[in-house]
């Protein structure tokens, strides 16, 4: 099962992001403002440092930066030893520092990279120089999205500064034709109630589109490292999204509510920092993979009751008796028919378009992928079968979350299905494996249909989505999504237990 939204694109719940950038001592921008951008957004945040920068709200110092040659020790200590799903690259100072980053990239490129072309900061003060210009220039088509203001834009032209927003957008399209990147021009830098930024394509799918999204401007002085916060977060909820779209609505929310809360701070005299983790403090519940996980563990008993049943055990080692299968296969044929209405309905349901293309797809998939399975192992056994009392039962429930309207609680209930399925069919399947006695499994298209890394790579995304509903959710409707997602493990539990029950009885 492939529910990849974008193909060669692996998403990750929480992406591992490296920052390739410069320092900020007081923490506002460069590499610390990327930290903390990349942890607020659900990403595991790594740094590389460029060149280290005194400065803090009012501007900058003094810039060091260290021999290339360490530069380049230290992008290889990382992805010699990490998988990196995503880079940001910020602050680059010189040309030998573009060079080095630049034959790095040529050799390890991870699937996502965002370059935020820093020239100077909030300060005025200058953190390229200007013999590096071109170097920087040359840099951008090997990238995938490019954040300039709209001084960096110019530079990046060649081209007078745009006056107003449509100059900057036509700017961005000439960038975009250029260079074949996607460009996210920003409009922290004009004036007027609002604040757009704009995503500017001129190639592939989505050539010549620009998705605007504006939101009100914050009346703050602190906006120190709103652009480094905004490239890392792009980068890491695009690898876990894999719609740029998507990922700017996401980013600019957050952007927006950590300047509104950037005053609370009190950090420095200058223009200082912006609130990063402004969610965290306000004491919201469990965001991102808390949620999720504290979910799973609500469950620990069901998933050991589940690996007790006589029917996994029996479905695991191959001594799991034909009448018995052919009972929980045909129930599932059943069960499947519903639930892929089920899944459309999330569709439905989805506040996003990634969200509503995954659960559209899934719903596509399950009916064509799984019952496919159900197909060959049922053969010309048309004969037609009634829902059995579990199966009902469990429907049932699945129909009752989807018509009473939360999106949240809906995927909160479809969640088990695929993830008690991913789990059991990867632990049976390595049981097998380890016995590693060169027999045949009797089951072993079952086995691998859910043990099969797509069936996991969509888990994952299943599991983001319920993560990303709950962030949404009010408290009310996270304990109702806690008691779904509950009942439907029982309903698993119950499903796997059947068959012993009830095959003799109607099968
Ligand atoms: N006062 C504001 N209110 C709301 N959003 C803002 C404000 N200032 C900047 N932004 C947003 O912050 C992001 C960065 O925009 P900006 O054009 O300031 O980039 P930048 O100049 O690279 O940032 P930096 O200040 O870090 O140098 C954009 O998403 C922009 O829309
Ligand atoms: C290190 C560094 N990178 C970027 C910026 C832009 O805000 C800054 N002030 N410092």
């Amino acid at each position: 099962m492939n529910t990849h939204v974008a193909p060669g694109l692996e998403l990750r719940v929480t992406p591992r992001v490296l920052s390739i950038a410069g320092t900020d001592p007081t923490g506002g921008a460069g590499i610390q403002a990327d930290l903390k951008s990349i942890a607020a957004n659900g990403g595991y945040g790594m740094a590389v440092v460029t060149a280290l920068v005194a400065q803090n709200t009012c501007g900058v110092r003094a810039v060091h930066t260290p021999p290339v040659e360490f530069l380049r020790q230290q992008l290889d200590a990382v992805s010699e030893d990490v998988t990196i799903d995503a880079v940001k690259i910020g602050m680059l100072a010189d040309v030998a520092v573009i060079r080095e980053v630049r034959s790095w990239l040529e050799a390890n490129r991870p699937p996502l990279v965002v370059l935020d072309p820093v020239m100077v900061a909030t300060s005025g003060d200058r953190l390229l120089e200007p013999s590096a210009e071109q170097a920087l220039r040359n840099l951008v088509p090997l990238v995938d999205l490019v954040t300039p203001n709209l001084p960096e834009l110019a530079v990046l032209l060649g081209e007078p500064p745009a006056e107003n927003w449509s100059e900057a957008v036509e700017q961005a399209r000439r960038l975009s034709a250029a260079t074949g990147v996607t460009v996210l021009v920003k409009g922290g830098h004009l004036t007027g109630e609002s604040c757009p930024d704009a995503l500017v394509n001129s190639h592939g799918l989505l050539a010549d589109t620009v998705v605007e999204f504006a939101l009100p401007r914050v009346e703050t002085s602190n906006t120190h490292g709103t652009g480094c916060s905004l490239s890392s977060a792009m980068a890491t909820v695009q690898a876990r999204t894999g719609d740029w779209a998507d990922s700017l609505a996401q980013v600019k929310a957050w952007l927006h509510d950590a300047l509104v809360h950037a005053d609370d701070l009190e950090v420095g005299a200058g223009n200082g920092p912006i609130h990063h983790f402004h969610r965290l403090f306000a004491g919201k519940a469990p965001v991102g993979q808390e949620f999720s996980r504290s979910l799973w563990q609500d469950i620990e008993p069901t998933r050991t009751a589940i690996f007790d049943l006589p029917f996994i055990e029996a479905l695991g080692d191959g001594t799991l008796d034909e009448a018995e299968f052919s009972y929980y296969l045909a129930q599932d044929a059943l069960y499947l028919n519903t639930y892929s209405r089920v899944l459309a309905r999330a569709s439905a349901l989805a506040p996003t378009e990634s969200a509503q293309l995954f659960w559209a797809n899934s719903a596509r998939v399950c009916l064509e992928v799984e019952s496919d399975l159900h197909r060959t192992w049922l053969g010309a056994d048309t004969a037609p079968r009634k829902l059995g009392p579990v199966t009902k039962g469990y429907l049932d429930h699945l129909l009752a979350a989807s018509v009473q309207g939360s999106y949240a609680v809906l995927v909160a209930a479809i969640l088990p299905c695929y993830w008690l399925y991913a789990d059991v069919g990867d632990r049976l399947h390595a049981r097998f494996l380890a016995r590693g006695d060169g027999s045949v499994h009797p089951y072993a298209a079952w086995l691998e249909t859910y043990a099969d890394e797509g069936f996991a790579a969509a888990t994952r995304q299943a599991i983001a989505f319920t993560d990303e509903a709950a962030g949404n959710a009010s408290a009310q409707e996270r304990a109702a999504m806690r008691t779904a997602f509950a009942q439907s493990s029982r309903c698993e539990l119950d499903f796997f237990d059947a068959p012993r029950l009830h095959a003799g009885a109607s099968s």
